[in-house]
Order: structure tokens, then sequence, then C-alpha cells
């Protein structure tokens, strides 16, 4: 199967996953990226039954609405019963990178009101440490050479993602070379940076279960 084919599966298994417990009082997170949206084609032939759904994203929103999904302001709904979401890069804690597609600070958003965060990824997000993958760090745009000064105290080398605003309109530094030994640690002091929005880390708020598609099948990985 190509890594496509993998991520179809595993966006499958998700909604098999939730299905039996979608009642009228479901309200669905829905996370961004091309995991995410295959997931999204597949809620579609189902929305008869899905009463609100949360989007992480404008382009999650928009791709729900034109399948005709309801989607919710997260002011609006009392808890998210799940946040169906890909990733970056996943550790077997379920720890995560996210944000290659900029989106997250609202997808950790959405996870923090989640009671189950359902992450969906091929076998190749899956890694002993984290960090192979850039972290994202969102940051707000007049600060952008000082987080990016700090980031380098870190131990971390950002690069700018020219080009790129966010759905909150802020700017994303992608940090090169940082080997995460301990995701909470670091996740921790780059959110302490004046100037950081947050960063990609999902380590306070890790994954539920990871949905792994391999070429043997979906498997289920529970920290
Ligand atoms: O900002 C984007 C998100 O964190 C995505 O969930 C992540 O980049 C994985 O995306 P994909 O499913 O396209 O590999």
């Amino acid at each position: 199967m190509t890594q496509d084919e993998l991520k179809q599966a595993v966006a499958k298994a998700a909604l098999d996953y939730i299905k039996p417990h979608i009642d009228e009082h479901t309200v669905i997170g829905i996370g961004t990226g091309s995991t995410a949206n295959y997931f999204i084609d597949y809620l579609a032939e189902i929305k008869a039954e899905v009463n609100a759904t949360v989007a992480s994203s404008e382009a999650s929103a928009q791709r729900l609405k034109q399948h005709g999904i309801p989607v919710f302001d997260l002011n609006s709904v009392d808890e998210i019963s799940f946040y169906i979401d890909g990733a970056d890069e996943s550790n077997h804690q379920l720890q995560l990178i996210k944000g290659g597609g900029a989106a997250l600070t609202r997808e950790k958003i959405v996870a923090a009101c989640a009671k189950e965060f359902v992450c969906i990824a091929d076998e190749s997000k899956l890694v002993d440490t984290l960090g192979s993958f850039p972290l994202p760090v969102e940051v707000i745009p007049m600060a952008r050479s000082h987080v990016a000064r700090e980031l380098v105290k870190l131990g971390g080398d950002p690069v700018y993602r020219q080009g790129v605003s966010t759905d909150n309109g802020n700017i994303i530094l992608d940090v090169y070379n940082f080997a995460i030994a301990d995701a909470l640690a670091v996740e921790s002091a780059i959110n302490q940076i004046t100037g950081v929005v947050t960063n990609g880390l999902f380590a306070q708020r890790p994954a539920d279960i990871l949905l792994l598609a391999t070429q043997n099948g979906v498997k289920q990985l529970h920290c």
C-alpha cells in the first residue's frame, strides 16, 4: 500500500472506532491535514447521524461544510466526545509533534477539550524519539527574531516558514535539530518564551489511542 492508501485505511478505521458511540449528544472534534481530510470524507457517509463537529482549522471547517456536516464554534459546545487528528510524529507514549500544516494551536485547543483523542497515522510517523520532524512553533509576528534567538539558546535551529500565516494571523518557526528526549519539559520550556503562542509538542495532552496503519493492517496503540 502507498502512504496515501495507508492514510485512507486509518481514517476508515477511526470512523469504525467511533461509530458505535455516536448519538445525538456526540460532538466530534476534527483535525487538520491529509489524514484528517480522509476522515472527513468517510464521516460524510454517515452525516445523517452526525449532529455536531468542531473544526481545528478553517480548511477542515470548509471541507466539513462542503459535505453538509454541521460545524459549531467551540464556545457553543460543552465537551468534545472524540477528537480525531493526524500527527507528524508520535512516540510510543503517544506524545506527538503536530503542526506541519500550521494548525497546531487550534488543534491543541480542541484536543484539550476532548474526552478521547484518537490519533490517526501511517506507520512512518511512529518514532522512538521525537524531533526528526522539525518542531513547529506558532509565534506572534513582532516577536519572531526574539523567539528565534531564545530557541537557539534551547539548542534548536529555528527556520522561518516563509509565506505562511496561521488561521490566527501568526507566523511559524520550524525548529530543526532538536532531539526531544523529555517532551513534557521541552513543550513547557518553549511555551515560556514571550511571544510564543504554542508549540507543536503534544506531551501535556498526548493522544489516548493511536490508530496506526501498517502493511499488515491497522494497529491500536495505547500509552
Ligand atoms: O497542522 C497540521 C496537523 O498537525 C496535521 O495533523 C499533521 O501535519 C499531519 O498531517 P498529515 O495527516 O497530512 O500527514
